[in-house]
């Protein structure tokens, strides 16, 4: 926990010590507006497009993050659910955030930042939040999964590279490309971040033609505007 939010030892309970903005980051302007769709013209928040990538991402939420004073960053758009975990139109709330191709490829297999020393490839989501958040939507009715979510450079497009991965990261819910990103540029102010993915399309055999981003989209905006409410 920051020291910009209170917490006590209610679950959900998060609360912003003092008035102050949420930042939510998307990668595309079609996210952004489904974004600002179902803020419904709430004040309070600030939604940027910054690109696609973690890089972009991180970027963008630095320079953000040096404007003006956040409670919590999001980030949030669409992305690719892991089979059997969550499927296209629903919803995953982050439990972590965990940059999955940061390290190194090896005889023995993939290496982690963390086993080749250089720090860590996780943030964590504080839990208070991440509750308040999931509960919130599913109690909406909404659906709604929790689980890691994993950022890569480059989506996966084979059923061999899906099984690396969720065999690599146990519980994995979904895939996108810039929440690690966001989390380590609001994690290196001390601020909150969550990642919420509206699920376009399963993880595995590319094939952009079966990407369902209207509804994504759609999804999308629904869990903004429930979330309006909960999270000022
Ligand atoms: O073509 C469009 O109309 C359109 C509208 C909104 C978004 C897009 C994108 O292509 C966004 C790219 C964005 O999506 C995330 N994403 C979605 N599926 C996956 C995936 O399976 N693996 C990784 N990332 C995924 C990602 O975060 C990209 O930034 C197009």
């Amino acid at each position: 926990m920051n020291t910009q939010g209170v917490q006590n030892s209610v679950k959900g309970a998060y609360k912003p010590r003092i008035e102050q903005r949420i930042l939510i980051m998307t990668a595309v302007p079609a996210e952004r507006d489904a974004v600002l769709r179902g803020l419904g013209g709430e004040t309070g928040f600030d939604v940027l497009a910054a690109g696609v990538g973690p890089v972009a991402a991180a970027v963008q939420t630095a320079k953000a993050l040096a404007r003006a004073k956040y409670s919590l960053v999001i980030s949030a758009g669409i992305g690719g659910g892991f089979p059997g975990k969550a499927e296209v139109g629903s919803l995953v709330v982050a439990s972590e955030i965990i940059a999955a191709d940061l390290g190194a490829e090896t005889q023995e297999g993939f290496c982690s930042l963390e086993q080749l020393g250089f720090g860590s490839s996780r943030v964590p989501v504080d839990e208070d939040l991440l509750n308040l958040v999931y509960e919130t939507l599913l109690g909406s009715k909404l659906p709604v999964n929790t689980g890691p979510v994993l950022t890569i450079s480059t989506v996966t497009g084979t059923a061999e590279k899906a099984r690396e991965l969720a065999g690599r990261v146990p519980g994995a819910a979904a895939e996108a490309m810039e929440g690690y990103g966001v989390a380590l540029a609001a994690q290196d102010s001390g601020v909150e971040v969550l990642e919420l993915r509206a699920i376009s399309n399963l993880v595995g055999p590319r094939d952009r033609s079966a990407w369902r981003i209207k509804e994504a989209l759609e999804a999308l905006e629904a869990a903004t505007s429930i979330l309006v409410r909960v999270l000022k």
